[in-house]
């Protein structure tokens, strides 16, 4: 079978398409596992589908599968066109539903799926709260001092919520104010380099606010810049993503 790495923001994945649409669970933690596999974050398989583009399925490092990654879609989307199993403007079907992506050479925008707000504000653990759905459950909580992210309180948080933990801080820059993220992911169990739809849910609870505009520039771990979009109430998050090898085995 071929492999293909790739790093979208930091975040990395695993990729392979196949006729075959089963569960690869098993395959993940063996291909995502850092020290005796190809190493990633996540494990993205396009299988053929008659009424999309094509379908993919997405497993975290651990072996769970989640319904959207919206870094993932960016690394899919780009993996998808140079393979010519799909056009520069595709639509695949995921577990949250239809997703658009738009590969523009090593840029790739994509439209994510309707936000969902489970809890609008609460607080816990000295912290204020905001628990949204951005194609996955993230948990939000704006910040002065991203050192104040803790490991331990998000993997408290993780499992109380089933949801992914991210801390936002909103600064100033040439370009206005942006927003400078930490996220502690679900199914990989620690800090990633980046989270798109975590940076999607910190994106929306500023904006909400009227903390950030309605384009903002986002900044993970990685310190690579992501660009978020709100227009009509759909959100568009958009950057460069990274081949980094194929192999084969
Ligand atoms: N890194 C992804 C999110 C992947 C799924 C998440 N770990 C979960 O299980 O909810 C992204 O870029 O959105």
């Amino acid at each position: 079978m071929t492999y293909t790495k790739y790093s979208a923001s930091g975040n990395d994945f695993v990729i392979f398409h196949t006729f075959t649409k089963k569960d690869y669970s098993q395959e993940a933690i063996k291909l995502c596992n850092r020290t005796e596999g190809i190493g990633a974050d996540g494990l993205i398989v396009l299988v053929p589908n008659e009424n999309a583009d094509f379908e993919w399925l997405f497993y975290n490092s651990d072996g769970s599968d989640a319904s959207m990654c919206g870094n993932g879609t960016r690394a899919c989307a780009h993996y998808a066109y140079t393979n010519d199993l799909a056009p520069s403007t595709m639509n695949f079907l995921t577990g949250a539903g239809l997703i658009k992506s738009i590969v523009e050479n090593s840029i790739v925008e994509t439209q994510l799926t309707a936000p969902i707000v489970i809890k609008e504000e609460f607080k816990q653990e000295g912290f204020t709260w905001y628990l949204v759905d951005t194609g996955v459950p993230h948990l939000v909580t704006i910040v002065d001092d991203l050192e104040k992210y803790d490991h331990d309180l998000c993997a408290k948080m993780r499992y109380e919520h089933n949801a992914n933990v991210n801390f936002a801080k909103i600064e100033d820059s040439k370009d206005g104010k942006v927003l400078k993220v930490r996220t502690y992911e679900r199914g990989v169990e620690g800090e990633t380099q980046a989270c798109g739809t975590g940076m999607a849910a910190c994106f929306l609870r500023a904006n909400n606010l009227n903390l950030v505009k309605d384009k903002t520039f986002v900044y993970p771990k990685s310190g690579e810049e992501l660009t978020l979009s709100l227009i009509d109430s759909t959100i568009y998050f958009k950057g460069a993503v990274k081949k980094v090898f194929t192999t084969s085995f």
